[in-house]
């Protein structure tokens, strides 16, 4: 993947929240990109607030804003906001012909269309977990799920109390690798939690179980057990710096590539 000369010109949507912030303050460590605009919510008592004041001296000198001015130059967008403002984000990424990078979960099917539409006309990436550990995981469980076919499957997730969907983005894609390395779909054999008289855990299930509580930002456990071994791989988030590195990452790399969709993968390389 070809990278650009010049640091690439970055837009943040969802600029307010904890992922936004947690980019704004991790982009001028990240040789390569150059933050140009700071978007949040229209109505927001943020708009109009320099950066600095809350960010600190280290962050780009600008300030939030509600629109994008049509004279700021767009490179890529990150989108870390919510499914009720994914949609603005995508329109916008489309109508400045900007790569699209974005980390928003609880996505529905008609999003995932939009997203694949868009990728006809420019870059997309769109992952639910923007950590090299758990994109390490993600390659694990496909692998574990194909040598241990019949072991029971549970994914164990926790974060913290304000995260607003469930299962966490990450614990379906978990999900999704391990059914794909059983060849099955996984909304035939997803269970979501169990409570009452269930009976015996059928052949082949995956099991999710979303916990909540505190300031937990983001923990993840793929758990196979058979009758006399339990296996269980565990990716446990220390900040959200790792999320943000990795999503100006990809901003660095596909603001030159061609239109199309790209994964974690594609911008990690074969990590071996
Ligand atoms: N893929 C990954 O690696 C990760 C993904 N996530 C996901 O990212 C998303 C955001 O998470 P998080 O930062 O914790 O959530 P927050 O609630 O802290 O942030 C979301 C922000 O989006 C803002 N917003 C809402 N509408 C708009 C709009 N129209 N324009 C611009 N901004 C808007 C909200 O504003 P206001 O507060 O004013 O309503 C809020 O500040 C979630 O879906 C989460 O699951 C989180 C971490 C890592
Ligand atoms: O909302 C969060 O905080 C997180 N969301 C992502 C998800 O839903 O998987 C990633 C991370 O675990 C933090």
């Amino acid at each position: 993947m070809t990278e650009a000369v010049s640091p690439v010109s970055v837009a943040v949507h969802g600029a307010a929240g904890r992922m936004g912030q947690a980019i704004l303050r991790a982009a001028p460590g990240q040789g390569g990109v150059r933050i140009s605009a700071a978007l949040v919510r229209p109505g927001s008592g943020l708009v109009d607030v320099p950066l600095q004041r809350i960010l600190g001296a280290q962050t780009a000198d600008l300030e939030f804003r509600a629109a994008l001015d049509p004279e700021t130059e767009v490179q890529a967008l990150i989108d870390f906001s919510g499914p009720q403002a994914f949609d603005g984000a995508l329109a916008l990424a489309l109508e400045r012909r900007a790569a699209f990078i974005s980390g928003t979960t609880g996505l529905d099917e008609a999003q995932f269309a939009a997203l694949r539409r868009a990728a006809e006309r420019i870059p997309v990436l769109w992952a639910s977990n923007f950590s090299l550990g758990i994109a390490l995981m993600l390659r694990f469980s496909r692998m574990a799920a194909k040598v241990l076919p019949d072991w029971d499957c549970e994914i164990v997730e926790m974060h913290h109390r304000r995260k607003a969907d469930a299962p966490s983005g990450t614990a379906l894609s978990l999900g999704q690798a391990v059914a794909e390395g059983r060849g099955v779909g996984l909304a035939e054999v997803a269970a979501h939690g169990r409570s009452g008289q269930t009976g015996a855990r059928p052949a082949g299930q995956i099991g999710f179980h979303a916990l909540r509580g505190g300031d937990v930002i983001g923990e993840h456990t793929v758990l196979f057990a058979s009758e006399d071994e339990r296996v269980e791989f565990t990716h446990r988030a220390a900040n959200r710096d790792i999320f943000a590195r990795g999503a100006l990452l990809a901003a660095r790399r596909l603001a030159a590539a061609p239109p199309g969709s790209y994964g974690m993968d594609d911008i990690l390389g074969d990590c071996g």
